[in-house]
């Protein structure tokens, strides 16, 4: 018997073609188990010295892990029903993810938000892994917005429903506007904060997008104040164009808060964009930072090409003769 299989060599010549068959059996056995040894190796000789598939794997883990701690939490989320207090409960979930990519999180400024009054928080949005860095520094009673497309991604969606998630329908602005303006509401009488991402879709560029101003709306009606959060770039790290995912270290920065009271929806714009400039001077002097930490490690990186040198001007990306700027100013 070999490896399960049945198999008796006879020196009879009579039973000679069974025992060749035999032998035949017993090379397909060898062979698979070889292959099935040969496999997680050069998985892991790809995950060590492939970058592309080094990425595709951390991503997919991403996905498992909340994929798994969402259905392993829906339920105890479910005896509670819905309500910000399972936000707790997600929190807990995400944090370890940090420790299995090796990315460090500093945080500055946490001290703002430790205020007892209510307030939306407002943050750049680079990718999914944000929710790393939200998990940071995410207050009690605090609930993001996010596209209703989540809600429809089996346990992801039931936990996010469950942890009291407000979902909004990019594609109907009334709608969208509809669920801001109740979400103006019933922040005050339930007493949560909300978290938004005025860019309204992921971005990795050198600078911020537009910001919408559903967000802006929403600490005008409550009449709070907006916390303004920078996530530092991720470029030394992350980047689903490059497809890299190495260990690093973001930086979260809490601005100092922006007063709404007595304001109205004509100062909207303004607000919108006195909050977008405080929050793109933070993420560029927090760029310029990310490169000098990059270029002193590598000193040719595409992103920072020449700033270390002061040569930024002209010879750099737009991202870094943007980020010069900002310092020097
Ligand atoms: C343990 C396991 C874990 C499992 C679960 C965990 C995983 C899941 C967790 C998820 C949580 C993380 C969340 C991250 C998700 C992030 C996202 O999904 S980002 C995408 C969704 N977010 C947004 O879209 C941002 C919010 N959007 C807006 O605020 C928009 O303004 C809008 C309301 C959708 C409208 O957008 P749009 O029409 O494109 O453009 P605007 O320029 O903003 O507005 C046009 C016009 O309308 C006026 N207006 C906007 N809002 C209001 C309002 N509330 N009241 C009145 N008027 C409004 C605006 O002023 C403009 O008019 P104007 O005349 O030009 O000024
Ligand atoms: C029965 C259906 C089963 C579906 C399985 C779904 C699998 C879901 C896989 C992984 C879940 C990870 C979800 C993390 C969500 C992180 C939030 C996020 O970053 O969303 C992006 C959104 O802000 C902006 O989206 P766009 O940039 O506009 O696009």
């Amino acid at each position: 018997m070999l490896l399960g299989i049945p198999c008796a060599i006879h020196p009879d010549p009579g039973l000679s073609s069974s025992a060749s068959s035999c032998w035949g059996n017993m090379m397909d056995v060898v062979l698979l188990h070889g292959l099935l040894l040969l496999l997680p190796l050069a998985a892991l000789l790809l995950y060590r010295y492939n970058a592309t598939f080094h990425y595709f794997c951390k991503v997919a883990f991403f996905n498992c892990w909340i994929i798994a701690m969402a259905t392993l939490l829906s339920p105890f989320a479910a005896l509670r029903g819905r309500s910000v207090e399972n936000m707790k409960l997600l929190r807990a979930a995400i944090l370890p993810l940090k420790h299995f990519y090796g990315i460090k999180m500093q945080v500055w400024g946490l001290e703002h938000l430790n205020t007892e009054e209510l307030y939306v928080i407002v943050s750049n949005h680079q990718a999914a892994l944000d929710l790393m860095g939200m998990v940071e520094i995410i207050p009690d009673r605090c609930v993001p917005i996010a596209k209703k497309e989540i809600l429809y991604m089996g346990t992801v969606g039931w936990a996010s429903w469950l942890s009291g998630i407000i979902f909004v329908d990019r594609y109907k602005r009334e709608d969208a506007i509809n669920v801001i303006s109740q979400t103006a509401r019933t922040m005050q009488r339930e007493k949560f904060r909300v978290w938004i991402f005025p860019e309204g879709t992921r971005n990795q560029d050198k600078s911020m997008l537009p910001f919408k101003r559903g967000a802006f709306h929403l600490a005008v009606q409550a009449q709070v104040p907006i916390f303004p959060v920078v996530f530092s770039p991720y470029w030394d790290f992350f980047s689903s164009k490059e497809k890299k995912f190495t260990s690093g270290t973001c930086t979260i920065q809490i601005l100092p808060k922006v007063e709404t009271q007595g304001l109205s929806s004509t100062d909207v714009p303004r607000l919108t964009d006195t909050v977008r400039q405080a929050m793109a001077d933070a993420f560029a002097e927090m760029s310029v930072s990310c490169c000098e930490d990059q270029s002193a490690e590598h000193p040719q990186h595409p992103h920072c090409a020449g700033v270390g040198a002061g040569a930024g001007r002209g010879t750099g990306s737009p991202q870094c003769e943007e980020n010069t700027t900002g310092t020097s100013n």
